[in-house]
């Protein structure tokens, strides 16, 4: 089966200027030398795991390009008959410094949809101009496809578009409303199991099952195996390995206590701008079922 592929994209000279929504601004005591280490060893963590790592071409000219999760999302094929192929979607924000990230996420796309076998889809040509979504408001678990219709980075019309490609390879997509939190993955991501995993309150209505964890920086993990480790596994938590942030030390002892394998990766710089281990990368899946 292929490898894993994760698309990163390096962060640019100017990213102490990227945009700020909802945290105090802390962006003056940034380090761009910091936050390049930590990008680096970032990657790392996914090579060292067996990932493929491709950078998407550099864009220094945009502050918050590092954040290449919100350009593109990757939909494996879980129609019954998967004859589909999976999805590659680049995706349509609505933050004018933001919108120059897009052509060189393109140009990664079409290349990643050649050698894997993916349809390109663009949110934009389905969905209008105005149609407006960045992947950190979309979280997958399962056949389930999450989108936050509370924000101000997706609107309806590119949710519409977004479940009019989705539904076609096997997924159903439900609007979760967020306010106060500057994406869907900033408030929620989920476990292996499918167990999703918030801070803020209220969340437990919209989730079942669902994790409350200590920290703000703990809800976001990646999983770092691929799934099909988990679905053959006897023992899925003893095959999971989780990525996560090492601001959230109790977080990462309450998952561990529960019986998970977590490595943490310090990303303190993107933290400032309100990134976090998810929105570092797009994570591909070729071959995969789930
Ligand atoms: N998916 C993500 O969580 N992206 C983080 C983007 C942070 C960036 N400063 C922004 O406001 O767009």
């Amino acid at each position: 089966m292929a490898a894993p592929v994760l698309l990163v994209r390096r962060p640019s000279p100017e990213l102490a200027k990227g945009l700020l929504t909802h945290i105090s601004d802390d962006r003056a005591s940034l380090s761009t030398g910091l936050a390049s280490q930590q990008w680096l060893e970032y990657t790392n963590v996914f090579r060292a795991h067996g990932w493929d790592v491709r950078e998407v071409q550099a864009a220094d000219e945009c502050p918050d390009g590092v954040f290449i999760e919100d350009a593109l999302l990757w939909l494996t094929d879980l129609s019954e008959k998967a004859d589909q192929g999976p999805a590659i979607i680049l995706m349509n924000t609505p933050a004018p410094s933001r919108a120059k990230e897009l052509s060189t996420a393109q140009a990664c796309a079409e290349t990643i949809a050649t050698a894997h076998g993916a349809k390109l889809y663009s949110l934009k040509e389905i969905g209008g101009s105005e149609a407006h979504l960045e992947g950190g408001d979309v979280l997958k678990v399962g056949r389930v496809v999450y989108v936050n219709s509370g924000g101000h980075r997706t609107n309806e019309a590119g949710i519409c578009a977004l479940r009019s490609i989705a539904e076609r390879i096997g997924y159903s997509v439900v609007g979760i409303p967020i306010q106060g939190a500057l994406h869907l993955k900033s408030a929620v991501t989920a476990l292996p199991d499918g167990t999703v995993i918030g801070h803020m309150p209220g969340l437990q209505a919209f989730f079942k099952p669902y994790l409350q964890v200590p920290e703000p920086e703990g809800v976001a993990v990646v999983h770092l195996r691929p799934y099909e480790a988990l679905a053959s596994a006897h023992d899925e938590k003893a095959e999971a390995h989780l990525v996560m942030s090492s601001s959230a030390p109790r977080t990462t002892a309450l998952l561990e206590s529960l019986g998970w394998k977590v490595t943490t990766t310090d990303v303190t710089e993107f933290e400032k701008l309100e990134g976090c281990v998810t929105c570092l990368s797009v994570r591909c899946r070729p071959g995969s079922r789930s």
